[in-house]
């Protein structure tokens, strides 16, 4: 048993510096090949970036616990900026009823209700976008357009303001690293972004038949109490649009960089959701999360002491030669499952299948239009502190 704390290796990078949001990969490869634990001395936390120590510590949920907050910020001596997610920072038995309840409202009879309706609200959105011409920004006409106007009608809340999603998700995924200027910039409208989601999670606001209600019915019945309810929502709100917008930005970069594996969707229109995957695997919109030690933990040669904060680089550890052979290739014939891109073990992605199902039905339509798409002009990445981002990818298409 290892007695001295020997001290890894360490790295003085900000993983939170805008050179590393543009471009994470040199940190990605640095921190893989440092070992498997090091510390970040710019923020005095522990990181891990190679798949086998990542997924060990996601599935250990009792040593790496998501109850402390899963940002820098440490709930055992801060206070949450806002309530916290009763299913992402809580662990279990607190966590486990509103999980049963999101799985059982996200699951497959949600997923059935949807299916028909989501693949035409697909063809009209990319019939409507190819008419207007053969260059457009997929981010704007695609990736924000098709989640937002899903996505919010599933879950039941008015259509108008509904565009507040994008910002108040950018906001709380920046919230989740240090302090810097990604947080300072949306401080000046979390008020009012706060209080209108707020206001979409009453049970008032939200329409009869949509996921949103039966979360309420859920609280009718006892399944969770009445004040879980609007948290519960809220959740959903947070974590499903702005992940799926980013999701769907990097399928369609990938797809529009690699023609070879456009032809062979285009001859397979069955890999869409494997092509989805492969891009959340190669990209990993969801770049990091935090946890927090309960005990004093051992990695490799070291010891991680009790209540110190773990950095999981997802998209690190989703790109580790050590468990993925050419692992920079986007390849649909790579079989992507066991990626990390949705976490794993017991905070899983409870909404990863309704991404999938957005994607599935986007990419179907414009497969089935779209002979040829490729780059038009340079990409513009959107900068967050957690989220792998795209704020612009002017696509050229040729129709057949
Ligand atoms: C490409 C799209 C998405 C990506 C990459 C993504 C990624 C993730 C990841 C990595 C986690 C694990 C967090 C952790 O371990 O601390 C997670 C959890 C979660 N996701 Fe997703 N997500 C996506 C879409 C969605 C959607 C569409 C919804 C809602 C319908 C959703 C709702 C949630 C919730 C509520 C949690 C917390 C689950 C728990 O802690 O038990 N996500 N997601
Ligand atoms: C990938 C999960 O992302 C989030 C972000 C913000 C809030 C929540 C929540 O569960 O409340 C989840």
């Amino acid at each position: 048993m290892i007695t001295a704390h020997t001290a890894p290796p360490v790295d003085p990078t900000d993983p939170f510096g805008h050179d590393v949001l543009e471009d994470p990969l040199p940190l990605h490869a640095a921190l893989r090949d440092a070992g498997p634990l090091v510390h970040l001395t710019e923020y005095d936390v522990y990181a891990l970036a190679r798949y086998r120590e990542v997924h060990a510590a996601l599935v250990d949920w009792q040593a790496f616990q998501s109850g402390a907050g899963v940002g820098l910020s440490n709930f055992r001596h801060e206070e949450p900026w806002r309530p916290a997610s009763l299913l992402l920072e809580n662990d279990p038995p607190r966590h486990d009823a509103p999980r049963r309840v999101l799985r059982a409202v996200l699951g497959p009879g949600a997923l059935r209700r949807l299916r028909d309706a989501w693949f035409a609200d697909a063809r009209e959105l990319v019939d409507r976008v190819l008419a207007d011409g053969d260059e457009f920004d997929a981010v704007a006409r695609l990736a924000e357009a098709f989640p937002l106007r899903v996505f919010p009608d599933a879950v039941g809340i008015p259509r108008e303001g509904r565009e507040q999603l994008l910002p108040l998700g950018d906001h709380n995924f920046n919230a989740f690293g240090p302090p810097n200027d990604l947080v300072r910039k949306g401080e000046p409208r979390l008020p009012e972004l706060s209080a209108w989601v707020a206001s979409r999670c009453r049970r008032d606001t939200l329409s009869g038949d949509g996921i949103g209600a039966r979360i309420w019915a859920a609280a009718d019945r006892g399944d969770i109490t009445a004040e879980q309810a609007p948290l519960v929502v809220r959740s959903l709100l947070l974590a499903g649009v702005d992940t799926t917008v980013h999701g769907l930005s990097a399928t369609l970069y990938a797809l529009a960089t690699h023609p070879d594996q456009w032809r062979r969707l285009r001859e397979q229109p069955h890999l869409a959701r494997a092509a989805f995957d492969e891009a959340v695997r190669w990209e990993s919109p969801v770049q990091t999360f935090f946890r927090t030690t309960t005990t004093d933990v051992r990695v490799g040669d070291h010891v991680v002491p009790d209540g110190r904060k773990v950095l999981l680089f997802l998209g690190a550890a989703n790109r580790d030669p050590r468990r993925w052979e050419d692992p920079d290739s986007f390849d649909l014939s790579r079989d992507p499952s066991g990626h990390v891109g949705f976490g794993m073990g017991i905070h899983q992605c409870v909404g990863q299948h309704i991404a999938r199902l957005e994607a599935e039905a986007l990419l179907t339509a414009l497969a089935g239009r779209v002979r040829s798409i490729e780059l038009a002009a340079p990409t513009v990445r959107h900068h967050n502190n957690t989220l792998r981002a795209w704020g612009s990818i002017p696509v050229r298409v040729r129709l057949g």
